[in-house]
């Protein structure tokens, strides 16, 4: 029998029979309110910022309520299935952690990276470890357990480089290789340039440079010993912008399967697939790199029909259990979430992130239960989802 994630609100109404209610926010903007008093105000506003004047990253949220799920009753939902295969591996629900870079000071103890890896461990639901992690890779794998965690790789410019970091991440356990496509430079961010505030450029977050044999060979002094030389050659090679032509070159690097990160054109969908690679991650990096642009979802049904059953990961604006519905409904494979975990992370490490995913899937859940939808594949049945009339 799968797992019922709408089991979370029994707990926690049979908690509250004895008297105690939750500790950590049960909605996104609670959680949000609440993690902006705990994070210091830099690391708030590098967070939860975007690109621009943010208009982007508030229409990706906003775009989900475009769209509204059709009840239908009387179909045996009381057993609910959210089960789905992804590279040979059955996970138990369809939603998974987003990369995030500089999740490890998000947390009190400064390794948010492990944080994030236990509370993976715990639910099941897989982490996607950023290449900026605090910790390196190694130890952020090792956290996981059984849970499959993927490792993000921003391309460095030295091949030799990014080839070592590949390697190390197929060693230490990772089930894949997310490409990231869309941030070989930042994009312009006013809140940090206000207060030229970028965690990495400060040193944060390079665990996995610095623990590198191909980037140490690269400076006079080890980082120990000059740690702002390091941030220098780190800023230099950070960002290869990687074309079509260097696919042949990444699959070459590795067996595991690779997904391309930041796919919103169906023709980049197509020359993926032609490249050879194993899935496609439909993005726009929370609204984070280029302000202006389409909603990530309204970008999503074009993605998924030139994947042709591709498998096809997705994020940008995901607040609820109803959005994860909604993105799954559309045709996504799986459903990340980035800041809402992060912030679950600030207001309490592991048991906070635990929090946030469980209330996600508990809400996706519910609705499916409510709304008649016992699996993925009736959620994404013709008629299921509708247009939301403008009022
Ligand atoms: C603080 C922060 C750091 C991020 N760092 C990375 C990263 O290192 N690699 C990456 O591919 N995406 C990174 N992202 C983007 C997320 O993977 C994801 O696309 C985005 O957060 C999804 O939007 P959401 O925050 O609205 O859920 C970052 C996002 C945030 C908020
Ligand atoms: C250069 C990018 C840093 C990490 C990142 O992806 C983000 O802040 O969104």
């Amino acid at each position: 029998m799968p797992p019922h994630f709408g089991d979370y609100q029994n707990e926690i109404y049979f908690e509250g029979l004895f008297g105690t209610v939750p500790a950590l926010p049960m909605t996104f903007a609670e959680l949000e309110s609440k993690a902006r008093s705990a994070l210091p105000p830099s690391l708030w506003s590098y967070v939860a910022g975007g690109a621009g004047d943010e208009y982007t990253q508030e229409a990706n949220a906003a775009a989900f309520r475009a769209w509204g799920l059709v009840p239908r009753m009387m179909v045996g939902a009381a057993h609910r299935d959210l089960s789905v295969d992804l590279f040979g591996t059955t996970l138990p629900s369809p939603l998974f952690m987003a990369p995030v870079g500089v999740i490890g000071l998000c947390a009190q103890d400064g390794h948010g990276d492990l944080a994030t890896a236990r509370a993976a461990a715990r639910t099941g639901v897989p982490m996607i470890a950023s290449t900026l992690t605090v910790d390196p890779l190694e130890e952020v794998a090792a956290e996981l357990g059984d849970t499959p965690g993927f490792f993000q790789l921003y391309t460095p410019t030295d091949r030799d480089l990014a080839e070592s970091l590949v390697h190390r991440a197929e060693a230490a356990g990772f089930r894949g290789i997310v490409v990231t496509l869309d941030t070989w430079i930042t994009g312009w961010r006013p809140r940090d340039l206000a207060t030229s505030n970028f965690p990495q450029l400060r040193g944060h977050c390079l665990a996995n440079y610095t623990s590198d044999p191909v980037f140490r060979a690269r400076l006079p002094k080890p980082p120990e010993e000059d740690p702002r030389a390091a941030v220098v050659e780190w800023a230099g090679i950070f960002g290869k912008p990687l074309v079509w032509d260097d696919l042949a070159w990444l699959r070459s690097l590795t067996g595991l399967p690779i997904l391309l990160k930041g796919i919103c054109h169906p023709e980049d969908v197509r020359r993926a697939r032609d490249g050879g690679v194993d899935g496609v991650y439909c993005s726009n990096h929370g609204g984070r790199q280029a302000n202006g642009g389409l909603p990530a979802l309204d970008a999503l049904p074009g993605v998924v029909e030139a994947a042709d059953g591709l498998p096809v990961l997705f994020d940008s604006g995901v607040r609820t259990g109803a959005d994860v519905v909604k993105a799954l409904a559309l045709g996504a494979t799986a459903v990340g979430v980035g800041r809402p975990y992060a912030y679950g992370l600030a207001l309490g490490g592991t048991d906070g992130v635990v929090h946030v995913l469980r209330s996600l899937l508990a809400e996706a859940d519910l609705i499916m239960a409510v709304d008649g939808y016992p699996t993925l594949a009736d959620l994404r049945a013709d008629g299921a989802l509708r247009p939301v009339r403008p009022v």
